[in-house]
């Protein structure tokens, strides 16, 4: 593992604090337990635990997983393999693991939960440093919730005071889940918002809409802009969770934290699933707001699906998914047609993926191969990726990018975290991007984002005029 840490914080600190234990043996240890609220184990012991807390929840809640406590971290500036890098030290240290999971259920036992930057080749921008371009995390408690049945998990490196017995594992959780009840916390109050630089922005668009109206060397770019929230108070990454958590519904909701806030999200993009060998996959792309009135939504919603700038929009994502799945899964299949996705702000031509995985493909190696997809890239991907270098002016981190988890299993589930922000302190950046195909009109690509900034802005107790 490589840290490279010119930033000395608390939470690189911590890091090099557990480093030391890479060597020793993990022991893990899962049981069945009574129904626990996700929100209570995630705010147990909270003056100790803030910064080393990661949260994921799938849409209508069929999976919640909930981390508490950082075992060990993994950090990785600027590889070129980082992919296969994270999948190599996973594998290596689950070699030595001894665990204890009579459950057959996915998202137990030893966990990775965490995500890449989504350009590693892109200028760094300071606050996306404690991210790297791959960061994960193993939990030291971790609390999984698949439709209704609970499961905890524990991961400790053996020393000279824990024996492998699970009798004194279980006694040390037996003690922890005293205390699970969520309690509230103060709301953010916004004192500035600013999005930044608008009319640069929109010049970027226009810079690419040329582009792709007058050569053939690239077809769809997605560019993406910044909105920078100020507030009252440092930002309790415990209030914007349990808000998307009500108003988000249908997104899977994600958070990473780190010492000073964390990267926090409602997206309602899938990169891919995998259990077992069945693999799930999301083409989303091409959008139109909501109405109140259901009469005028649906038309909205008709309108879309006609709609032939946004249909290529969505139909250059559809073919870059299947020709990145096609070698590595033994079916695959694709609707003809999309079908329209729902958020509360915003609708989306959506067309599900489902394959059967070739054995041998791991979930690290899926995700290397589909992103970018063209929901956030573009087509050609290098080519699209060199313009948004040029053009956007900002450094994503990890938005757009792929977070989410990985079990010792090799099951696991990763979104594009998309309609997210980083919290830092007492500001907040949300992100939010366009597919601009030759077709698009700037100002209209402009209206788009701002309705995608919604989602955020409103679990931080704000809104978008
Ligand atoms: C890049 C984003 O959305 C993508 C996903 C769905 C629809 C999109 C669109 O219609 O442009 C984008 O490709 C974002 O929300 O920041
Ligand atoms: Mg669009």
């Amino acid at each position: 593992m490589l840290i490279h840490s010119p930033y000395h914080t608390k939470f690189v600190d911590t890091m090099k604090h557990k480093e030391h234990q890479t060597n020793k043996v993990l022991v893990s240890y899962t049981r069945k337990v009574k129904k626990i609220d996700p929100v209570g184990f995630f705010q147990m012991n909270r003056s100790v635990y803030t910064g080393e807390r990661f949260f994921w929840q799938s849409p209508d809640d069929p999976m919640t997983i909930v981390g508490i406590g950082l075992l060990r971290t993994f950090l990785n500036h600027r590889a070129d393999d980082r992919f296969s890098q994270i999948e190599k030290e996973w594998r290596e240290l689950l070699s030595r693991a001894v665990i204890d999971n009579p459950t057959r259920t996915e998202g137990t036992g030893p966990l990775l939960f965490g995500g890449f930057s989504f350009d590693p080749y892109s200028v760094k921008e300071e606050m996306w440093q404690p991210f790297g371009d791959t960061l994960f995390y193993l939990p030291e408690y971790m609390l999984t919730i698949l439709n209704e049945d609970c499961y905890i998990t524990v991961n400790q490196f053996e020393n000279s005071e824990m024996s492998r017995s699970s009798n004194q594992i279980k006694k040390m959780f037996d003690l922890f889940l005293k205390n699970a009840d969520s309690y509230d916390v103060q709301a953010p109050s916004i004192s500035s918002k600013e999005e930044l630089s608008v009319p640069e922005w929109l010049t970027s668009v226009s810079t690419v809409i040329n582009k792709l109206k007058t050569t053939d060397t690239v077809d769809k770019v997605v560019l993406a802009r910044k909105l920078k929230l100020g507030f009252s108070q440092p930002v309790l990454t415990d209030y914007v969770l349990k808000e998307l958590r009500v108003q988000q519904k249908n997104s899977f909701i994600f958070l990473l934290e780190t010492a000073d806030g964390g990267f926090i999200g409602a997206s309602p993009e899938r990169l891919v699933q995998k259990k077992d060998d069945l693999v799930l996959s999301t083409s989303l792309a091409g959008s139109i707001g909501r109405h109140v009135e259901p009469e005028e939504d649906k038309k909205l919603g008709d309108w879309l699906l006609k709609d032939e700038k946004n249909r290529y929009e969505h139909a250059l994502v559809v073919q870059m998914i299947r020709r990145a799945l096609q070698p590595y899964c033994k079916e695959l299949h694709i609707p003809e047609e999309p079908i329209l996705l729902k958020t509360p702000y915003i609708q989306h031509l959506y067309t599900p993926v489902s394959g059967t995985a070739r054995p041998e493909t791991s979930i690290f190696h899926l995700v290397g191969e589909l992103h970018p997809t063209p929901a956030l890239g573009g087509v050609p991907t290098r080519e699209a990726m060199k313009m948004i270098r040029d053009q956007e002016k900002m450094d994503r981190g990890f938005y757009a990018a792929p977070v989410g988890w990985t079990d010792y299993r090799g099951n696991g589930e990763f979104i594009v975290a998309i309609r997210s922000g980083l919290i830092k302190n007492q500001e907040a950046f949300l992100y939010a991007g366009c597919g601009l195909v030759a077709d698009s009109d700037p100002e209209e690509e402009l209206k788009e984002t701002g309705i995608k900034f919604q989602p955020m802005l409103k679990a931080m107790g704000g809104s978008f005029e």
